[in-house]
């Protein structure tokens, strides 16, 4: 038998692409645990780029299950949202009202339920939306790194309250890496220097390049399982990476911005957005790139190394880039005695789904049930 509701978590869910769908499927799957344990998940709004759904009644159980399930599958075809309309129980908003929108309900519910503004989308325009809802009391949880990332003072206002904000998938997705280093923050430990290889892509790109595989096919592999950014040269940039290590930085007490941040790319300016569309990077961009890419990997292994795409963060600076490591060395391990090494799997949609989901639940102390 189902547990009484304790809490009831409203949500708006900004970004129904890959991240966003597997999170509403995660949602679904996890409601009789959830219902066990006293957890109810109300999905009342899911935006993409152009519109907003919204529940009509803000203060009712949001969308039903089958709605949703048919919202994931009609984003999964490619349809718009407003091919849900006809279901009833909902409104639709187009650009800019929709924004509006989000922000009335954020309002609305910050002074009744509360809500949890949950971002899985890729842009920088959410940010002041997500500023608006923090005003308002509104919770926040970011898969998106982007609205971390921008200026400091957008930073500053989006932790401002840190018991109400998650945003534990912005950096190894379902991984606890930000967890792990807010805990040894808030235990007086110093936090000397961060070393990792935080790219799931440029770590399965690296390992398969070993493996004596082509870049630009193993890039595009990454791209259909899931791994990579949209533009999958936001990670071949270093810049993905970056974002990732200026949260950690910002964290740390960091005051610093990404022009701090030395990034290596992997591909020269004439690859990139500026000079050519995704499309025409995948197509043809990416083979150009293979004999130097297999070069550097051949050259490593005659050394008997591989290439990984390290970060680092110390008190002395940021940096992004490829380097040469032995290849039994697990990174880290060649740093100190005994630093903490969390190793796993840092990207994919299912596992970055599961992150914000845990986020979403780790708010419910939050959160009271509603009459
Ligand atoms: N995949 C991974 O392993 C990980 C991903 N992340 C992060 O998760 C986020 C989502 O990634 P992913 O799902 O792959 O990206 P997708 O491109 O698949 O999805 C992005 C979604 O955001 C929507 N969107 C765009 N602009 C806006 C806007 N202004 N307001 C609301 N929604 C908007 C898009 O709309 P439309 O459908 O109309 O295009 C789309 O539905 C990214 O920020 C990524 O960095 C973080 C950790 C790991
Ligand atoms: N594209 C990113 C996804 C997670 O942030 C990566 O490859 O790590």
């Amino acid at each position: 038998m189902a547990a009484p509701v304790r809490s009831v978590l409203p949500v708006v869910l900004l970004g129904c692409g890959g991240v966003g769908r597997h999170l509403l499927r995660h949602i679904l799957s996890c409601r009789p645990l959830h219902a066990n344990q006293g957890v109810a998940i109300r999905v009342l709004g899911v935006a993409d780029s152009s519109s907003l759904l919204v529940a009509d009644d803000l203060h009712s159980n949001g969308f039903d299950d089958a709605l949703l399930a048919d919202l994931c599958a009609a984003k999964s075809a490619g349809s718009p949202l407003s091919s849900l309309l006809s279901r009833g129980q909902c409104q639709l908003f187009n650009n800019p009202e929709a924004r509006r929108k989000v922000i009335d309900t954020a309002s609305v519910l910050g002074k009744t339920t509360g809500l949890v503004l949950v971002d899985c989308s890729a842009t920088y325009d959410t940010v002041g939306m997500l500023k608006d809802a923090v005003d308002r009391g509104c919770c926040v949880v970011l898969a998106n790194k982007k609205p971390l990332t921008c200026a400091y003072e957008d930073f500053e206002k989006l932790v401002s309250n840190f018991r109400r904000i998650r945003f534990e998938s912005t950096v190894g997705a379902g991984l606890p890496v930000i967890a792990s280093v807010t805990r040894i923050i808030a235990s007086g430990d110093p936090v000397s220097r961060i070393v990792g290889s935080l790219s799931g892509t440029l770590g399965y790109v690296m390992s398969e390049l070993e493996d004596g595989k082509r870049f630009s096919e193993v890039v595009k592999t990454a791209k259909s399982l899931g791994y990579t950014e949209p533009d999958p040269r936001d990670d071949l940039s270093g810049m993905d990476v970056a974002r990732k290590a200026l949260i950690l930085a910002r964290l740390l007490g960091q005051r610093i911005s990404m022009e701090n941040i030395n990034v290596e790319s992997l591909y020269p300016s004439e690859f990139g957005p500026d000079a050519m569309s995704t499309k025409d990077f995948l197509e043809s961009g990416l083979v150009q790139l293979d004999k130097s890419i297999e070069e550097r990997v051949k050259a490593a292994s005659l050394k008997g190394n591989v290439l990984r795409y390290v970060c680092k963060i110390e008190s002395t600076g940021c940096q992004v880039g490829l380097e040469e490591l032995p290849k039994n060395s697990a990174l880290g391990r060649c740093y100190e005695s005994a630093p903490l090494v969390i190793q796993g799997a840092g990207a994919g949609n299912d596992t970055t789904a599961a992150g914000v989901l845990a986020d979403i639940l780790d708010l419910q102390d939050l959160f009271h049930k509603t009459a």
